[in-house]
């Protein structure tokens, strides 16, 4: 069994739709997840700040109408008898963001508003499917999947998809889920390749497939540095470290269902579909020292002095006690005598962390900062590494390094503008033409 997940570029509009459909027939795929079209959930995320802000019934009604084009667009040349019904479901998608944004009731309609991407872009899909005369079936996400605690119920998504094995195509929706109070809920954004990673390993998959806009996973970020190159085959931790680190291809969470069921996680392209993308399995897999660099911005560093921290016991496990109250996940972590520093890339607790470490010593916050990650075999024991690693970053000014914790990845913190010119340094040092 195959669960395929392709990505908001991927079904980003009708021509894309159509290759996607190729592909899933091709496949054989029993359980295919979809993101929204591409740039639906921002518009969605800014038509709920305006709701949330009040008094902006008009920017509303603008971002509204261009959704609505977009749906009525893609809809028009993608499907003929079906036309009818998309057009129809666009509309009441529309007039349920509306109500939604005109009744503004916090947390609870931002979330249903956000999901509203994933459900129309589906319920479209699934016509186009039926109108090429497939057997394809539309599964509410949130009818199995879990948010808060995130689980699937596995017993309801089996009896769902029973009809697999008979060719039926089943499509649902990434990202969205039910939440711990009952109502829509998200897996947060880029989710999808998390619902996909879920639905394999509760299906007991041989095979999750996420589909993208690009050929695998890279060496270096793309959007940045010239000239990188995709990697063939990775270890499920080494992608994981990657994912973690800012790999924007992957969600993070998405490798550790799999990993667990030991179900391989292919990244392949839509737009080229028979480039042979990146295989992740738990291969152990030689080769090169330096397998690729991720960035991730919008960290912020946190620094506690305190001089009661000296020769004392007990004093991290209370920084870490005020985090783990405001459920702010720590990334970096490095001490010094009588300091501690850290980094987290959610800052919307911050105040709450702030006023509460500020309990224990002085605190420093310092926003606008990436952590840019080094992922390989980086094996203690070997002589020159970190030398390797600092003479190739250069003269770039690195704020905290993270070395020691795993033999697979060394982790550097710098300003955001500088990232792109330490991702460059890396990539020039570390990685020879002949790397892969
Ligand atoms: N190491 C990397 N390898 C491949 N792509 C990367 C990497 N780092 C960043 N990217 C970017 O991630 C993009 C894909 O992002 P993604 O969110 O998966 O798209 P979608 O969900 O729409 O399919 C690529 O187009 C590429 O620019
Ligand atoms: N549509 C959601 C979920 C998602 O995963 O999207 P994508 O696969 O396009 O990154 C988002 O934009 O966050």
């Amino acid at each position: 069994m195959k669960v395929l997940k392709f990505g908001g570029t991927s079904v980003g509009s009708a021509a894309n739709m159509r290759r996607v459909a190729d592909i899933i027939v091709r496949e054989g795929a029993s359980v295919t997840v979809l993101s929204a079209m591409s740039g639906t959930t921002d518009t969605l995320q800014r038509i709920a700040s305006f709701a949330a802000a009040g008094g902006c019934e008009e920017e509303i009604a603008l971002l509204l109408a261009g959704l609505k084009r977009k749906y009525v667009r893609c809809a028009g040349e993608l499907l003929s008898d079906g036309y009818a019904d998309a057009s129809a479901a666009v509309e009441r998608t529309m007039e349920r963001v509306a109500a939604e944004a005109a009744a503004y009731a916090g947390e609870v309609s931002q979330r249903t508003i956000i999901a509203q991407g994933e459900l129309l872009t589906t319920a479209l899909f699934t016509l186009y499917m039926k109108e090429r005369g497939c057997r394809a079936e539309l599964l509410h996400a949130p009818a199995f999947m879990y948010g808060g605690e995130v689980r699937v119920d596995g017993g309801v998504l089996r009896q769902s998809v029973a009809d697999a094995a008979r060719g039926v195509y089943y499509i649902t929706q990434g990202f969205i889920c039910t939440g711990p109070d009952g109502r829509l809920d998200n897996l947060g954004r880029g989710g999808s390749d998390y619902s996909a990673a879920l639905i394999g390993a509760a299906l007991g998959a041989g095979e999750v497939q996420i589909w993208t806009d690009i050929d695998g996973m890279h060496n270096n970020d793309p959007r940045y540095v010239e000239g990188t190159f995709p990697i063939r085959r990775m270890n499920f931790d080494e992608a994981a470290e990657l994912a973690y680190f800012g790999a924007k291809i992957l969600h993070p969470s998405t490798i550790q269902p799999c990993k667990d069921r030991g179900i391989p996680v292919l990244l392949k392209n839509s737009m080229a579909p028979d480039a042979p993308g990146t295989v992740i399995s738990d291969a152990e897999v030689g080769g090169h020292v330096y397998r690729a660099v991720a960035a991730k911005d919008g960290i912020t560093a946190v620094r506690i002095y305190s001089a009661r921290m000296l020769m004392a016991y007990g004093f991290l496990r209370r920084v870490f006690e005020v985090f783990e109250k405001y459920r702010t996940p720590i990334d970096m972590i490095t001490t010094s005598e009588v300091a501690v520093s850290l980094t987290v890339d959610s800052d919307c607790r911050l105040p709450e962390i702030i006023a509460e470490l500020s309990e224990l010593g002085t605190v420093e916050v310092d926003t606008g900062n990436s952590i840019v990650c080094i992922v390989g075999r980086l094996d203690h024991a070997e002589h020159g590494r970190a030398r390797e690693i600092m003479e190739a970053a250069g003269d770039v000014p690195l704020k905290m390094i993270s070395y020691g914790a795993s033999h697979r990845s060394i982790a550097l913190l710098t300003d955001t503008r500088n990232r792109t010119r330490l991702l460059r340094n890396l990539n020039d040092k570390l990685f020879g033409k002949d790397a892969e």
